[in-house]
């Protein structure tokens, strides 16, 4: 670990439970390869992950199964070692490379930038020779203008310790959001082509899927139909994500899907038993022992004690030399990178989605309220009454109470985007806007627009609140049936993910006391310079630039026909350079002394 990382704290533990074929998967890490510096539960770094992975290699080949890594993409954007450089990553890359990793493909993020998505193509890929998977994606040379495959489109390969036969794809969801030096096709176009038909009747003990894809989204069930259309007993092992959830799939009794969170909060385990191996001459008595598959899930905690207690090793045994090099490495970069830098000190904790919006510890509410209101403002425009649109995406982890620092910048606020306008809008229409973008789905449809992805990621997981249950206090664990649920939180619990899947609630590998987690709309918005009597004849509708397509499709629903043309620049700097000015100057106070 990182040396600034708090030290974990105990807790009950759940163990892994080890099959023929077993998985580690990581997904949407977006750049926390340092891990958390501010949560003591999420603390472990990409070197322990290397060490723990090497470790439980060894158990792997003792015990004679087999164990492989997965990465389903989203490295990058996110934290202030990938985004704190010029070029971004370059750091980065190097520190991600060092993980063994068996099978990993492209996320979203890695594409929505054309320098992003050309050093994908130049440094992961073949970082990742012969296991980056790219069964939908087409990268675009930038010399001849050729489109190829961004890496092979699949791969066979058999297990080392118990010889099964693998057939691995690689996809990404139907993402468009993607800069002009990428192609994604649509994943039921995939299907139809011919190496996808030849791949799927190739003879194999086990079909692996991963992808930058949920796990109950029309992708993997037109993935899963089109397999087990063609291999109706073979299992099928799926691994997805993009929603930034920890989560897992029951398809058929033969086929599961894992997804491993975000943030390298979450490792996924997978363990499969009972596969059998239809190239080799069986042993009976195992063969018997194996009678039915197994397929169980573990959501790892991504910190030292964990790791410790899952390899039965301790501080001093459990380090491998590569990882604890690794390590330093991540030390060295962001010393380079100066991500500890101070900015100034955050006078209380501004949640995404643990405090309700809007409320005192709203992260948007502070947005709006405080930082929208002051650097939303053009100084040639500052009088013209405006409305300020921001989407809940764009912003991406909470603030915790204390330092805030360089690393925490980007943490806050990755991307690149900036503030721009349309000027002198009927305020009638202008006033329409935050209501459909936040309503009006179906309405942006036509355009091909999800109003979803106004959101963050995680909203897609959950439907409604879920208001965690108070801790119990002396009285009421003695109050009768009433409440019980209340007894399963214990106060020595440290707050944390309480899974429930697909199958069941004893997913997380630690116990945890539950979180509140709250709705949050696609978009926020102040209102900045209104007179103060009455409603002005125009605005200037100032909003931020990725959500460009969506304005302008709301404002043609309220009969306006603005188009790009129309938008101009309102601030030059990209918004997390206001961001970090507003923090420097508001939050000034030194909180480390
Ligand atoms: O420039 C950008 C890029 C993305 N977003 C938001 O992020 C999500 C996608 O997040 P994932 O990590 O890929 O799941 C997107 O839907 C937007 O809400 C953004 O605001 N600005």
């Amino acid at each position: 670990e990182q040396p600034s990382a708090p030290k974990p704290v105990a807790a009950p533990m759940r163990p892994l439970p080890w099959g023929q074929l077993n998985f580690l998967q990581t997904t949407d890490t977006h750049g926390w390869h340092a891990g958390h510096l501010q949560e003591p539960q999420y603390s472990a770094d990409w070197g322990d992950y290397i060490s723990f992975a090497e470790r439980m290699h060894e158990k792997a080949d003792e015990i004679g199964v087999d164990l492989l890594l997965i990465d389903t993409g989203d490295r990058i954007e996110g934290n202030g070692l990938y985004d704190g450089s010029s070029p971004k990553g370059r750091y980065d890359y190097d520190i991600f490379r060092e993980q063994d990793i068996d099978v990993i493909c492209t996320g979203n993020h890695e594409l929505y930038q054309a320098d992003a998505a050309a050093r994908e193509y130049t440094r992961t890929v073949p970082n990742f020779q012969g296991k980056y998977l790219a069964s939908n994606l087409d990268y675009i040379k930038p010399e001849t203008g050729e489109t190829i495959p961004m890496a092979q489109r699949f791969r066979k390969f058999t297990t080392k310790n118990q010889g099964i036969r693998v057939l691995a794809l690689g996809f990404l969801f139907d993402f468009t959001g993607n800069a002009n030096n990428t192609v994604v096709q649509p994943v039921e176009k995939t299907i139809e082509e011919t190496w996808f038909q030849d791949a799927i009747r190739e003879d194999v003990d086990l079909f692996l899927v991963i992808g930058h894809v949920t796990l109950h989204g029309p992708e993997y069930k037109a993935l899963y139909r089109a397999i087990r259309s063609e291999n109706w007993d073979t299992p099928i092992q799926f691994f997805g994500g993009h929603s930034h959830i920890r989560d897992f799939a029951r398809y058929d009794s033969k086929a599961y899907a894992l997804q491993s969170g975000r943030y390298m909060e979450t490792i996924g385990w997978m363990s499969i038993d009972g596969i059998k191996r239809k190239g080799k001459k069986e042993d009976p008595k195992e063969l018997e022992l194996r009678a039915s598959m197994t397929f169980q899930r573990r959501y790892i905690d991504n910190n030292l004690f964990g790791y410790h207690y899952h390899t039965a090793l301790n501080e001093s045994t459990f380090p491998t030399e590569h990882g604890l090099n690794v390590s330093a490495a991540i030390h060295k970069a962001r010393k380079a990178l100066e991500l500890d830098y101070l900015y100034g000190c955050a006078p209380k904790d501004l949640w995404m989605s643990r405090a309700p919006y809007p409320s005192e510890n709203s992260l948007f509410s502070w947005l709006e309220k405080e930082v929208l209101a002051d650097v939303a403002t053009n100084p040639e425009r500052k009088d013209n009454p405006r409305l300020v649109i921001y989407n809940t995406g764009g912003m991406r982890f909470d603030i915790f109470k204390g330092s805030f620092t360089r690393d925490s910048t980007y943490i806050v606020s990755p991307f690149t985007s900036r503030l721009e306008y349309i000027k002198d809008v009927p305020f009638k229409a202008a006033n329409q806007v935050l209501p459909l973008l936040n309503n009006a789905g179906p309405i942006f449809e036509a355009e091909n627009l999800k109003t979803w992805q106004l959101a963050p990621p995680e909203q897609l997981g959950y439907q409604s609140d879920i208001i965690a249950p108070q801790l119990p206090t002396q009285d009421s664990l003695f109050a009768g049936p009433a409440q019980a649920p209340l007894l399963q939180s214990s106060p020595d619990l440290v707050p944390g993910y309480t899974t429930k899947d697909d199958a069941g609630d004893d997913g997380d590998d630690t116990l945890h006391a539950p979180i509140s987690f709250y709705k949050i709309p696609n978009c926020i918005q102040s209102t900045l310079s209104m007179p103060e009597n009455g409603d002005p004849e125009t605005v200037d509708l100032v909003f931020v630039d990725f959500i460009q397509p969506w304005i302008l499709t709301a404002l043609r629903f309220v009969g306006q026909t603005y188009n790009a043309s129309h938008v101009e620049p309102y601030r030059e700097e990209i918004f997390t350079d206001l961001l970090a000015d507003w923090i420097k100057e508001n939050w000034k106070k030194d909180c480390t002394k």
